[in-house]
């Protein structure tokens, strides 16, 4: 079965928003280089995206974290389902996520890495439901915040589809 998705934020203005965060980031962390940590699967169209647009040199690490499974609602438990593959140690760690939603996933994996010791731990993410929240999450850099409905696209998907679809759409569920 097909659903059907219509547009919140198109191609041009995701990709414009990226570059305008790529050059605030590039700014903040002017003379040091950033260790993105890519949280997969969504975050793996953003990350590739703003990577290109930073202008400091970048390291890149993936993690897989999982509470939603297929499912347009969250288990409310997170599962590591691939960690690191470096040492975080004295490193300007950002993270970048698809979307905080609840704000679980990422309250949670901000606490496993700020154990790990980084110089510096910052979080970047495409897409904020600030309403949504019910866990506090510090974030650094958000490219939108939008309302509460399930999206797809650049990188989100709905029982993994849509991940590939260039904007950001609505599920018409
Ligand atoms: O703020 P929360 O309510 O915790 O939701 C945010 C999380 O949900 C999505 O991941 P998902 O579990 O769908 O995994 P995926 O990226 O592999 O699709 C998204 O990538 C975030 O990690
Ligand atoms: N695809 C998708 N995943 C999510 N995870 C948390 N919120 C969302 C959402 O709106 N869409």
């Amino acid at each position: 079965m097909s659903e059907k998705v219509h547009v919140l934020l198109s191609e041009e203005e995701v990709e414009k928003r990226i570059r305008e965060i790529g050059e605030q980031i590039s700014r903040d962390y002017e003379g040091r280089s950033v260790h993105l940590i890519c949280v997969l699967k969504g975050g793996v169209f953003f990350t590739c995206e703003l990577a290109k647009r930073l202008k400091i040199p970048v390291s890149l690490d993936f993690m897989s974290v999982s509470s939603y499974g297929d499912d347009t609602k969250s288990s409310g438990v997170v599962r590591i389902v691939k960690d690191l593959d470096e040492p975080l140690e004295g490193k300007d760690v950002l993270i970048v996520e698809d979307i905080i939603d609840s704000g679980r996933t990422l309250s949670y994996l901000m606490e496993v890495l700020r154990q790990r010791g980084p110089k510096s731990l910052k979080l970047c993410t495409l897409l904020d439901k600030p309403e949504r929240r019910v866990r506090d999450v510090q974030v650094d850099y958000v490219c939108f915040n939008i309302p509460d409905e399930f999206v797809v696209g650049y990188g989100l998907d709905y029982a993994q589809k849509y991940r590939n679809l260039p904007y950001i759409g609505v599920v018409e569920l």
